[in-house]
């Protein structure tokens, strides 16, 4: 049996390992964090596909993969970024939270935005920006906390767009990633 899956994304390859997150599911993982010539390659290449849409100009990823691609995409586009948590920290005041099932979710989760950081959302043209895109929960999740805050989102970007069920064509990205059943 294959252990690993290429992947050639943003003029790069990575071997990306097969893991086990249901008895009869693999998913090749996919976690940028720390590989600072993909994170690079990948902003380029995304904003390369952003740059024309216009007038953008706040940035908003979930923790946790997904934030030095947001930085590093933020920095291109001269815009800052917010980080949607996936947990309320002692810090927050009145967080706007909604719950969250994604494809790698096993146990409760939410998504999270600061009323700090609320605050800064509101009256922003805003683009959504993830590592990977899968069954769509997490950025459903995200879009349901968005709505509360006065921004509207022009549009959404991934690296991949994992064949975990999202099917709606508003999704920028860079590569498709399969999914593999045993
Ligand atoms: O479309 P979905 O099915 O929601 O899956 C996509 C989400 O899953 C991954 O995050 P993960 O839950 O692994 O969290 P992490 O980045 O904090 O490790 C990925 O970074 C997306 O946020």
């Amino acid at each position: 049996m294959n252990e690993s899956y290429t992947l050639h994304v943003a003029g790069l390859v990575r071997e990306l390992k097969k893991v086990r997150i249901a008895p009869d599911l693999r998913i090749a993982s996919f976690v940028m964090l720390g590989d600072t010539r993909l994170i690079e390659k990948c902003a380029d290449a995304l904003y390369e596909k952003i740059k024309g849409l216009g007038d953008i100009n706040m940035l908003v990823c979930p923790e946790a993969k997904g934030i030095p691609l947001t930085h590093a995409l933020a920095v291109r586009m001269g815009v800052d970024y917010v980080v949607a948590r996936k947990s309320v920290k002692g810090y927050m005041e009145h967080p706007i939270i909604a719950e969250v099932k994604s494809i790698t979710t096993t146990e409760k989760q939410v998504i999270v935005i600061d009323e700090f950081d609320a605050a800064k959302l509101d009256g922003k043209k805003v683009c959504v920006v993830d590592d990977v895109v899968s069954t769509g929960g997490s950025l459903r999740s995200l879009e349901e906390v968005l709505a509360k805050t006065g921004c509207t989102v022009i549009s959404k970007v991934a690296v991949l767009l994992e064949e975990g069920g999202y099917s709606n064509d508003d999704l920028i990205y860079l590569e498709r990633l399969p999914i593999f059943k045993d």
